[in-house]
């Protein structure tokens, strides 16, 4: 016999907010799950809470929470052991609280047109009526001589209280499922629902499910991973606590570059572990890969509007009550307080990769190919953080700086090996560094390459004349660049193939003086030879001798720094490779033996007076084959240039070879 304590309406407003919540978060239902487990874990928080407190001195027993499937009744169950209700507080918190907060929801999300809310938080116990025709709760206060007691509510606004014969503490929330929802009688959806939203809750969530036709019992079973390493303190996780949670979250992806864990309580509260993937050419960076949580429940798969837009491509958790849930993603971004969250993470990015930078230099240099682009796309949009990185911003350089290891002492006795630069053989600088090097010999100059393979020549010849290039060579970096050139005003960049720096000419060959009849320099001569034989209007040719004897080429193809750049932009903003452009300047090495040997060649089919001499004809083509070779160091061959190219050489070669045996 059951005593009925309460048999009642409950006190809401919007005569039917059932079915405006089923429509409104038609397909949301499935958060139901989450909502009542977050309920049990309440639950059992506070119970341990007023154990602590001494207000409840009776045996706590197992703490847990446990969800049963019964096929056979369309049941499903949700039970906890924890704090319990009296029927006063049914009354109050179920009755009148949870409904009227239902109710406001509802008026909150009818009256906004915006679909995009992040969370769906806070409909709590009432989103069981999504999925259920009627919902009894069995419960049993830890307060002594509670009774326990049953409610039990079809959906309607009319409830029934009533003793219950219950005899354990804590609380079973029980579903009748309508008809339309019977998917929550699957096992694996229910496992997919806590892996999905409550993997690490606190507590064990455990799956039972009863005999039905056809199947058998099986035991309560843990399917939640119930521990969430981001609330534990960093000094008690180890580097394979890391690694493996890491594995857990992304399963089959390198192992991440490094991570830096966020904990603090104040003036917000914002725990979290992100995590520095090896970036894949084909990452998509405007979308983001960090889990969002609010308490350990999951929220989002992505917290763009909470993260810097730079930091995006980082994985990993972040948990915080701080950040407003039931708003929409527009509203989140004009945030104060998330604002203020998004500077603290950009902040506590650029402290863990200065403290890499400082205590494994090694580390730090062999992540550089991808910490480089976070740093610099962060420095590009994010003004503090920027000052904030911009000493540990480093650049591979042609410099030779691999010295033996120095131990350093300080006065205290600590000693420490000066960290070294090179890591493979490769060798990195700062730009600070650079300048500060190379002040005497070019001051707010600095030399880069951006390709190292089709800039090699021009590499090489800067460094024959010990000038130092830095690479840039990432696909950042010639927004990189250009914003660097912003910011530090009175540097400037050029790229190797741009200009020759004069130290790399030699100034009193080039005037050389050869044809006293013409006063023509050698110099002319060889310009004259070029601009007749190629008939490029739009090519510049210019003249010099540069040094290092054999070791610099006969030409080399130069494209002027700004032109170069026009060029880079115009491609961009068409979304096309960029094309090389017509307007490219061919410098000849006048000191080269080869162009020498190409003057006198020329020189004489002119004293043989016939333009089509055998001279002629193969100086001219010479000079095309000059011009090819500095093209192609530059930037290889299209398919009719290729085929131009081999027939030449081949016509060439026939020539000397026919010369050779005159
Ligand atoms: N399993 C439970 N054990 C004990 N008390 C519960 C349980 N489920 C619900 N309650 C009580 O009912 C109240 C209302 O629950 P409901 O889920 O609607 O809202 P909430 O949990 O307070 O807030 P929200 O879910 O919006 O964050 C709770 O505050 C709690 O007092």
């Amino acid at each position: 016999m059951t005593t009925i304590l309460e048999q009642g309406n409950i006190s809401i407003h919007t005569e039917n907010i059932f079915p405006i919540i089923k429509k409104w978060l038609y397909s949301d239902h499935e958060i139901f799950l989450r909502e009542l487990v977050s309920n049990a874990v309440d639950a059992l928080q506070k119970l341990s809470m007023v154990s602590r407190s001494g207000e409840f001195s009776g045996e706590l027993g197992e703490s847990e929470i446990v969800i049963t499937i019964d096929k056979a009744n369309k049941s499903l169950a949700i039970s906890d052991t924890g704090i319990g209700m009296t029927a006063d507080e049914i009354k109050k918190y179920i009755n009148q609280v949870a409904f009227s907060s239902a109710e406001e929801f509802v008026q909150k999300y009818q009256a906004s047109s915006d679909q995009q809310i992040i969370g769906h938080f806070g409909l709590g116990f009432y989103s069981s009526f999504m999925v259920a025709k009627q919902v009894e709760i069995d419960t049993l206060s830890y307060k002594e001589g509670s009774q326990a007691v049953n409610w039990i509510c079809d959906g309607s606004t009319e409830f029934k209280l009533s003793a219950s014969e219950r005899s354990t503490r804590g609380t079973t929330v029980k579903l009748h499922l309508q008809e339309e929802e019977l998917e929550y009688l699957e096992p694996y959806r229910i496992r997919q629902l806590i892996k999905t939203y409550c993997d690490f809750l606190p507590f064990p969530i455990k799956l039972e499910t009863l005999a039905s036709e056809g199947q058998e019992a099986t035991a309560p079973e843990q399917i939640n991973r119930q521990k969430a390493p981001w609330k534990e303190s960093p000094s008690n996780l180890t580097k394979e606590d890391y690694l493996e949670f890491y594995r857990y979250l992304y399963p089959f992806q390198d192992e991440p570059l490094l991570w830096v864990h966020l904990n603090t309580d104040y003036p917000f509260v914002v725990n979290g572990i992100l995590y520095f993937p090896k970036l894949k050419p084909d990452v998509d960076v405007s979308k983001g890969q960090i889990k969002l949580f609010c308490n350990q429940v999951f929220v989002s798969d992505n917290c763009e509007e909470v993260v810097p837009r730079f930091l995006l491509p980082l994985q990993g958790v972040i948990d915080s009550v701080d950040i407003p849930l039931n708003v929409s993603r527009s509203f989140l971004q004009s945030d104060r307080t998330v604002r203020r969250i998004a500077d603290y993470i950009a902040k506590k990015v650029g402290d863990r990769l200065k403290e890499l930078y400082r205590d494994d230099r090694e580390a730090y240099i062999r992540s550089w190919q991808d910490l480089g682009t976070f740093v610099k796309f962060g420095s590009l949009n994010d003004d503090k953080f920027k000052k904030q990185v911009e000493e540990i911003l480093i650049y591979r350089t042609t410099a030779d700086l691999s010295k033996p290891k120095v131990e350093v002492e300080t006065s205290e006795g600590d000693v420490w090996q000066e960290a070294s630069n090179t890591i493979d053989g490769k060798t990195y600088t700062t730009l600070q560094e650079y300048l500060e090097r190379n002040k005497e010999r070019h001051e707010n100059r600095v030399f880069y390459c951006t390709d190292e393979v089709t800039q090699a020549t021009y590499v090489q010849l800067h460094t024959s004349q010990g000038l130092e290039v830095l690479f840039m060579d990432s696909f950042i970096d010639s927004h990189f660049v250009s914003f660097l050139e912003r910011e530090y005003s009175h540097i400037k960049f050029s790229r190797v193939d741009a200009e020759l720096d004069d130290t790399l000419i030699d100034k009193d060959k080039a005037e050389d003086i050869v044809d006293p009849n013409t006063n023509q320099t050698r110099g002319e001569q060889i310009k004259d030879l070029f601009l007749k034989a190629l008939g490029k209007p739009k090519l510049t040719i210019r003249t010099e001798a540069l040094k290092g004897d054999n070791a610099a080429p006969p030409a080399i193809v130069l494209l002027p720094e700004q032109l170069r750049r026009m060029q880079e932009m115009n491609a961009l903003l068409q979304q096309q490779a960029m094309q090389f452009p017509e307007e490219h300047i061919l410098l000849v090495n006048t000191a080269h033996p080869m162009i020498q040997n190409l003057m006198n060649l020329s020189q004489g089919a002119i004293v043989t007076g016939s333009a089509a001499s055998p001279s002629a004809e193969l100086a001219d083509m010479i000079c095309h084959h000059v011009y090819d070779l500095a093209l192609m160091a530059q930037k290889g061959f299209d398919a009719d240039g290729m085929k131009a190219f081999v027939e030449r050489s081949n016509q060439v070669l026939t020539k000397l070879t026919e010369r050779a045996l005159n």
